[in-house]
């Protein structure tokens, strides 16, 4: 289970992040990117150098993101997508082809808007690669957002998919129309409080605010996790500040992280939400709360060396 959202604050600027629910961490932490390091693409990708800042793993000189912003503010996250993703077996000729692990390096080292993401997408390829023997490729859907709005990234057997996300959320599998198509059900939905109903002639009064968003689903899962967060983030207020809008991005996610105990995964083991992280696109910060320790550790792209050429992390 995984959950991303975004917003805009009210000078339209971006928060984006996600919950990470798994079972096992990979040692994930800070990795930065600056301008010069030698990002060596799977293929024939370009790298136009934008310096990268998000939270991952460092396997052969590669920063393996699962989710990251650059200097631009344009930021991307992977979730799992176990049973629809297929990527190509192979590259092909003519494209830009990118490896599954890359993706997110390669959205965020050459782009700066979800609109030229989107133009770039319509000539990819993205390859089934592995990095190494060590780790094999991850089966994910991607949330790509910016300043304006978000798209999701889905290769189905019948090819690549490119949705716009008025909701600015997602989650896992089923593919994102079903989602959309699913929030249908829950249109009724509301925070008010209605202070009595009649049923024919009969009154019935109801406790104060205990009607106030009733319905919405309770669970887990995939679907049910996709309706709740896409209502809080759609019902919160514009927010004011750096503060107040870090605070709304971590309430909107813990409405739908797991813990310990209420998911067991296919393997036996629970899962459960690692972590939750927001990048703020006003101060092109990180934020991360790991499951243990709920104080939020941060860090700014200027605190890192961006005239170095190697990876650096925190
Ligand atoms: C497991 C993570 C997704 C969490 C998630 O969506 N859980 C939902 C579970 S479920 O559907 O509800 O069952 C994904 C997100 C990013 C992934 C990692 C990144 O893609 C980076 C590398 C990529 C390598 O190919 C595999 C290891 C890996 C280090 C990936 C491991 C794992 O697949 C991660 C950590």
């Amino acid at each position: 289970m995984c959950t991303a959202i975004r917003f805009d604050d009210d000078h339209d600027s971006m928060y984006f992040g996600r919950n990470l629910d798994w079972s096992e961490d990979y040692g994930e932490k800070f990795v930065f990117a600056p301008h010069d390091y030698h990002y060596q693409p799977a293929f024939n990708a370009e790298d136009k150098n934008h310096p990268v800042l998000g939270i991952g793993i460092i396997v052969d000189d590669t920063p393996l993101y699962f989710d990251c912003a650059n200097d631009a503010g344009l930021a991307v996250a992977g979730l799992n997508y176990a049973r629809y993703a297929k990527y190509a077996q192979e590259p092909v000729n003519f494209t830009t082809n990118v490896a599954a692990y890359e993706f997110p390096l390669w959205v965020t080292r050459n782009f700066t808007s979800v609109d030229d993401v989107q133009e770039a997408l319509k000539n990819v390829t993205i390859v089934a690669q592995a990095i190494n023997k060590q780790y094999p490729v991850a089966t994910l859907h991607w949330m790509i957002a910016d300043a304006k709005r978000s798209i999701v990234v889905e290769c189905d057997a019948d090819g690549l998919h490119v949705y716009d996300d008025p909701v600015d959320t997602l989650t896992n599998q089923p593919p994102f129309p079903q989602q959309m198509e699913n929030l249908g059900n829950y249109a009724h939905v509301a925070p008010r409080t209605q202070k009595s109903v009649k049923w024919g002639n009969v009154s019935l009064a109801t406790n104060q605010d205990a009607n106030s968003s009733e319905g919405l689903p309770g669970g887990y899962g995939s679907v049910a996790r996709f309706v709740r967060a896409a209502y809080n983030n759609m019902h919160y207020p514009t927010q004011s500040g750096e503060k107040a809008n870090v605070n709304r991005l971590f309430k909107t996610l813990s409405m739908v992280s797991v813990i310990e105990g209420t998911a067991i995964s296919a393997n036996g083991e629970f899962e459960k939400t690692l972590y939750t992280s927001c990048f703020s696109g006003a101060t092109r910060t990180y934020y991360l709360k790991k499951y243990d320790d709920e104080t939020v550790a941060s860090c700014a792209m200027s605190d890192f060396d961006n005239s170095a050429n190697t990876l650096q992390t925190k």
